[in-house]
């Protein structure tokens, strides 16, 4: 599905950085197709963050190309790209002491005209995105007094008042407990936005990723459907753990034999 590059909304082609002549990511593709959800996995240091830092036009690519609707990302205003792609990163912090309103509101500045506060629609937009995350309660708390897995759902309603048809996600289920990380994914699973998520829980990326791409040393191993990714052999190969891939009418379950 990935190579079905003319539907994609956001796609990157061949797309590698470096720094100081040393390859972060190397010839990375992924174009995902709209509506479905993405996973990117592979152990700490692989290129993930990196790779999705390119794709949301955070860095530049040393070579290749970020297209959005099929045109390239660098022609495209700051502004309008943020209109359509939502970026959460993994660690957000920020130097004022911004209430969990002002933090969901940011989210609306791309749909805003230059110097307008905001509209009857950004209202709109932030009480739903408050609303699907449980966080109407919380809209005059100051961010800064959240709990960690608090700060990471108002990351995430930021997101979803961007209303973007791409949901760019950098483990977004770090700090979460069980419940709200299955909650989570089911939500931007339910947005009918594309999701590119860098996951590590492989159990979570099977049960939520219509595909996967896994990367080592920032260089593709494989990509496909979890059913064909997910592979012992993969996991021994990749995170150098031993595990059992079962497989049933509810998909596949990973299960890490201790040693
Ligand atoms: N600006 C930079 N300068 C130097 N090295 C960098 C820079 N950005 C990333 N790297 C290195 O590139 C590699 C890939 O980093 P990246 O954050 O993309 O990995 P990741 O797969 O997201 O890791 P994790 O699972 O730990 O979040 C790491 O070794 C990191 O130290």
């Amino acid at each position: 599905m990935t190579d079905s590059a003319e539907s994609a909304v956001l796609e990157a082609r061949n797309v590698s950085w470096s720094v100081r002549d040393r390859p972060i990511i190397t010839d990375l593709s992924l174009a995902p197709k709209p509506g479905s959800m993405v996973g990117v996995l592979g152990p700490n240091g692989s290129g993930k963050s990196t790779l999705l830092r390119v794709m949301t036009g955070l860095r530049s690519p040393s070579s290749g190309q970020v297209l959005l609707d099929g045109a390239d990302a660098r022609r495209i205003s700051r502004k309008r790209f943020s209109s359509r792609v939502a970026f959460v990163e993994q660690e957000v912090s920020t130097d004022q002491n911004p209430t969990v309103r002002d933090v969901i509101e940011l989210g609306r500045i791309p749909h805003r005209a230059a110097w307008s506060g905001p509209l009857p629609d950004d209202d709109e937009a932030v009480a739903r995105a408050a609303a699907t995350t449980n966080l109407t309660g919380r809209l005059d708390q100051r961010y800064g007094t959240l709990s960690g897995g608090e700060r990471q759902r108002v990351q995430i309603a930021r997101a979803l008042a961007q209303e973007p048809d791409v949901l760019v996600l950098d483990e977004p289920t770090n700090h979460l407990d069980i419940r709200h990380q299955l909650d989570l994914l089911a939500l931007v699973r339910g947005t009918g936005a594309t999701v590119i998520a860098a996951l590590h829980d492989l159990n979570l990326a099977a049960t939520y990723c219509d595909h996967l791409l896994v990367l080592a040393g920032g260089r593709l191993v494989t990509s496909g459907p979890p059913a064909e990714v997910l592979t012992a052999e993969m996991i021994a190969s990749v995170y150098g753990v031993s595990a059992e891939v079962s497989r049933d009418e509810r998909g596949v379950h990973v299960r890490y034999l201790a040693g």
